[in-house]
C-alpha cells in the first residue's frame, strides 16, 4: 500500500506516519510546507527505504501515484490559521480540491481530518455529528472552520459526483509529545508555561470547556476510520470535558504547584463549550479512546522538558 500523508511533518501527521511506517507493507510519502510542521518530527525516517518526504504546498497540483491519502495539510492552531487568513482558506479549498483531483486521477481513497471547529459555538451539547452547527461565517476564525466545512462539502460532492472513497473525521482538540512548544494551543502553552515557571495564562471567562484526546488514541481512531466502509463524518475525540480552570489547576498539580494561575483577554468567537457524541466512532469503528487526560499530561512534560531543556527536579 502506497500512502500519502499531506500534513505529516505536524504534530498529529508524524504520529500518523510512525504507526503507519509500522507496517512493513506500507509506503509513506509525505507532503508538506514546512509551515507550522518540521523535518525534526520525522527525523527517524529520513533515509528509510519505504518513506519519501516532498517539501510541497498543497495548494499546488502533486502528481504521484497512491492507494490512500491521509489529507492533514493545514495550519491547526488557531494562532498560525489566522495568521494569514486567506492562506488558510485557499489551503482548505484549493488544497482540498487538489487532493480529491489526485484521488480521483489515481482512484485513491481519501480522508480528511476536518474538525470539532464545523460545530462552530455549538448550540448542541454534547456535539452530534448530526448537528449542523453555529459558526460566524464572517469572523476571524471563519478561515479555519469555514474553510474545513467547504472542505466536507468537497468531499461529499467528488464522492456522489465522480464516486471517490472518502473518509471524514471530525478531530476534536489532540494533544501529545511533539506539538509546537510555540504553538499557542492551550495545552502546549499550559505545560511551556508550567514547566519555565510562568503564570498559566487563562483567557477569560475560563469556565469555556474542551475535551482533550491523546494523540496515540487520535492516530488509532483516523486509521480505523480509513480502513472501515464508512464514509463519515465521525467524530474523533475524547469526551471527558474540562474548563480551561480545571486545566490550568490539573497541569499546576501535576507539573509545578508554585505557578500562578492568571486569567487574560480571550479572542473573538471563542467557543463556549465543546464534547464529542462519540456513539457513532463506537458502534462504527469500535473506537474509543483509552488515555485520559490525567495520564496524558505527564508524558507530554516529558517531551517538552527534554526539549526546553528543563530536567524536572524532585
Ligand atoms: N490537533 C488538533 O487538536 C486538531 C483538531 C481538529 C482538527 N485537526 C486537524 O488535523 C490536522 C493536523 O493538525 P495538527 O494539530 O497536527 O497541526 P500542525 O499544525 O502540527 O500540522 C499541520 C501540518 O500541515 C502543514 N501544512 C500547512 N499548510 C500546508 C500547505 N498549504 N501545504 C502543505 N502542508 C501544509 C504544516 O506545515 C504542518 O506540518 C489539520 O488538518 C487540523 O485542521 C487538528
Ligand atoms: O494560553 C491559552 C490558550 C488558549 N486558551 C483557551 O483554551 C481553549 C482552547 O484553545 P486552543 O487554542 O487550544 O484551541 P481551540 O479549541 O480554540 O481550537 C482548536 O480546536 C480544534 C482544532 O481544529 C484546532 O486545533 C484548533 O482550532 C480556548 O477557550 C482558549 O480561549 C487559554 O485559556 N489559554
Amino acid at each position: 500500500m502506497r500512502i500519502l500523508v499531506t500534513g505529516g511533518a505536524g504534530f498529529i501527521g508524524s504520529h500518523l506516519v510512525d504507526k503507519l511506517m509500522e507496517n512493513e507493507k506500507n509506503e509513506v510519502i509525505v507532503a508538506d510546507n514546512f509551515f507550522t510542521g518540521s523535518k525534526d518530527n520525522l527525523k527517524k525516517w529520513i533515509g528509510h527505504p519505504r518513506f519519501e518526504l516532498i517539501r510541497h504546498d498543497v495548494t499546488e497540483q502533486l502528481l504521484i501515484e497512491v492507494d490512500q491519502i491521509y489529507h492533514l495539510a493545514c495550519p491547526a492552531s488557531p494562532i498560525f490559521y489566522k495568521y494569514n487568513p486567506v492562506k488558510t482558506i485557499k489551503t482548505n479549498v484549493i488544497g482540498t480540491l487538489n487532493m480529491l483531483g489526485l484521488a480521483k486521477r489515481v482512484g485513491a481513497r481519501i480522508l480528511l481530518t476536518s474538525t470539532s471547529e464545523v460545530y462552530g459555538d455549538p448550540l448542541e451539547h454534547p456535539q452530534p455529528e448530526s448537528y449542523w452547527g453555529n459558526v460566524n461565517p464572517i469572523g476571524v476564525r471563519s478561515c479555519y472552520d469555514e474553510g474545513k466545512r467547504v472542505a466536507e462539502t468537497l468531499m461529499f460532492d467528488y464522492h456522489r459526483q465522480h464516486g471517490i472513497e472518502i473518509r471524514i473525521a471530525r478531530i476534536f482538540n489532540t494533544y501529545g509529545p511533539r506539538m509546537n512548544i510555540d504553538d499557542g494551543r492551550v495545552v502546549s502553552n499550559f505545560i511551556a508555561q508550567a514547566i519555565r515557571g510562568e503564570p498559566l495564562t487563562v483567557q477569560v471567562p475560563g469556565t469555556q470547556t474542551r475535551s482533550f484526546c491523546y494523540v496515540s488514541d487520535m492516530v488509532d481512531g483516523l486509521i480505523r476510520l480509513m480502513e472501515g466502509e464508512n464514509t463519515g463524518p465521525i467524530n474523533i475525540g475524547n469526551p471527558g470535558e474540562f474548563t480551561m480552570i480545571e486545566l490550568a489547576e490539573n497541569v499546576k498539580e501535576l507539573i509545578n504547584p508554585k505557578v500562578e494561575i492568571n486569567m487574560v483577554e480571550n479572542t473573538p468567537d471563542d467557543p463556549r463549550q465543546r464534547k464529542p457524541d462519540i456513539t457513532k466512532a463506537k458502534e462504527l469503528l469500535g473506537w474509543e479512546p483509552k488515555v485520559k487526560l490525567r495520564d496524558g499530561l505527564p508524558l507530554m512534560e516529558e517531551d517538552f522538558r527534554q526539549r526546553l531543556g528543563v530536567p524536572k527536579s524532585n
